[in-house]
């Protein structure tokens, strides 16, 4: 096991029946206030990265996503809760593992052929990243991957993203 998997492993709680009966939730916030592991994180997914911009997916997204694009010299494209962006928008609708969205991007978000990486916290049935790929494509834009800081293999979220490059930091 790597420094960094010890790390983030040793920093995700496992919060049993929330929000729903039956569902483990990987609570990140731990991590997230531990200085030296959240940079590590960000410096990981940040590695190597040569893309025009990052999107980040509402809520937890955000906190991964924008730091991941000041670090990589990108820009940062929200992916949003319906009702929340302010200008004309694109949108899909989803189900993830304790629910459905619905989520938007702004329809002039991208140039056209834009390199775009989405990066999230986690992936659990891959309703949200399959969503999130299909705006973006719809958006003119070329999706290169998605990150996220945990996959929880046994929702084979991977299986809905077929011909995507798919990057976790852990694997649960
Ligand atoms: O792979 P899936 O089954 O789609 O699940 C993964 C998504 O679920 C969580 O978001 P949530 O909708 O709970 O929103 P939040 O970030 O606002 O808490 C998580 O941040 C991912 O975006
Ligand atoms: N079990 C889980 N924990 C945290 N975030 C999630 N998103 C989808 N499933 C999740």
């Amino acid at each position: 096991m790597t420094d960094l998997t010890t790390t983030i492993l040793g920093r995700i709680r496992d919060v049993p029946d929330y929000p729903r009966p039956g569902v483990v939730f990987k609570d990140i916030t731990p991590l997230l206030g531990d200085p030296a592991a959240f940079r590590a994180v960000i410096d990981a997914l940040a590695e190597d990265l040569d893309v025009d911009k990052i999107v980040g997916i509402e809520a937890r997204g955000f906190i991964l996503a924008a730091p991941v694009a000041y670090r990589s010299g990108a820009g940062f494209v929200p992916v949003r809760k319906k009702g929340k962006l302010p200008a004309e928008a694109l949108e899909a609708s989803y189900d993830l593992e304790y629910g459905s969205a619905v989520i938007e991007v702004h329809r002039d978000a991208f140039a056209p052929g834009d390199r775009v990486l989405i990066v999230d916290d986690v992936l659990a049935t891959g309703g949200t990243a399959q969503a999130a790929v299909e705006l973006v494509s719809r958006a003119g834009a070329d999706v290169v991957g998605v990150s996220v800081l945990m996959e929880l293999a046994f929702l084979k979220g991977r299986n809905r993203l077929n011909g995507v490059d798919v990057r976790a930091l852990v694997v649960i």
